[in-house]
């Protein structure tokens, strides 16, 4: 049997910045309106610095304002909490990202609550939450928006197939769940209670990896042809002593027996940048009640 067909992310997310900074050239040219995202960032976690980096460049190079905040790892909860209000009456500011996982002195959920709904542009707000299982309008979170943007561009219409989320954290696997049965996937969410793991990704057409296990997800473990969504970040050291980034999903077996897989990197980690940037323009869209960008 041939390969997989390797799902560029790289690609992807490339078109998708460029349609978005010709929306966002729109809104100035024409509204002198100018998308603004915040980023908080507290403690000095090097991966999440290099994500704030990344997630920097790309805003301005889409032309959109970005604000960095980075406080140290001590900063009180209430002066992340004060930050936050001051960010959402900040009329320069339409989004706004604190950088997860925070300090264990600070409530993650109760920073999340803080920020205005209509800024949340990772879409962690229980308003956003609900409006979103509820099927109606939300910020959708940044990582499940854009691998489904990649299902759809592999597959069409998902309707009718089988998907397979494993993991059901909030950030990734529920909101994840969400999406795929509003695109009427039949849905299985598997997690580290699951018996029988291989059983169930076996029945799949879709599987979508969120575990943060390297490679723990077999070849064997897969219907072949099947359609792979490796959203696992996992830095891990080489038999030759380097660093290298893995996924979820061991990767050289899995491309024999898949019909479609996402790399790591290059595969969903620049989408969820892309749909951050996409999250920023509908949300300042919204604030100015304008039309909001087909993006
Ligand atoms: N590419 C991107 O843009 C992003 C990548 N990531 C990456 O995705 C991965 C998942 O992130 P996140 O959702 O935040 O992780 P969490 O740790 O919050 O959740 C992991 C989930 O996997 C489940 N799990 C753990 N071990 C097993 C197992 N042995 N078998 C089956 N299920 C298991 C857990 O089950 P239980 O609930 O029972 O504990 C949990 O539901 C990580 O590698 C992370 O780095 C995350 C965000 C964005
Ligand atoms: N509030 C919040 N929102 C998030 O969306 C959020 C977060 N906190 N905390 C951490 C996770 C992780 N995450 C990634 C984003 C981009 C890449 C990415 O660009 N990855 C590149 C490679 C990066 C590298 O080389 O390290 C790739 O996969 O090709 C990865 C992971 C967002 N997260
Ligand atoms: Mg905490």
């Amino acid at each position: 049997m041939t390969d997989a067909r390797l799902i560029d992310g790289n690609a992807f997310s490339a078109r998708l910045r460029d349609t978005i900074a010709t929306h966002v050239q729109t809104l100035r040219d024409e509204h002198h309106v100018v998308p603004g995202l915040a980023v908080v960032l507290v403690g000095e976690d090097p991966a999440s610095q290099v994500y704030v980096r990344t997630k920097h460049k790309r805003t301005v190079e889409t032309g959109m304002k970005s604000f960095e905040h980075k406080l140290p790892a001590d900063t009180p909860e209430r002066e992340v909490l004060t930050l936050i209000e001051g960010l959402n009456d900040d009329p320069e500011v339409h989004g706004i990202l604190v950088q997860l996982p925070l300090p264990g002195h600070i409530d993650s959920q109760k920073v999340i609550e803080a920020i205005d709904p209509a800024k949340d542009v990772d879409g962690f707000h229980p308003v956003n939450v609900g409006r979103l299982s509820a099927g109606l309008d939300a910020m959708v979170p940044c990582t499940p928006l854009g691998s489904l943007m990649l299902l759809k561009d592999v597959l069409g219409k998902l309707d009718g197939l089988d998907a397979v989320v494993v993991g059901r954290s909030n950030i990734v696997g529920k909101p994840m769940a969400q999406l795929l049965i509003k695109e009427s996937c039949t849905v299985t969410v598997a997690h580290s209670r699951t018996r029988d793991l291989p059983d169930v990704v076996r029945r799949a057409d879709i599987v979508v990896a969120a575990v943060g296990r390297p490679e723990m997800i077999r070849g064997d473990w897969l219907k072949p042809g099947c359609t792979v969504i490796d959203v696992g970040i996992n830095r891990i050291e080489a038999a030759d002593g380097t660093k290298k980034l893995v996924g979820d999903v061991n990767f050289a077996e899995a491309v024999k027996v898949a019909g479609a897989i996402t790399p790591v990197p290059g595969g969903v980690g620049p989408m969820t940048i892309a749909c951050l940037l996409r999250n920023t323009l509908v949300a300042c869209a919204r604030q100015h009640r304008l039309p909001v960008p087909p993006v």
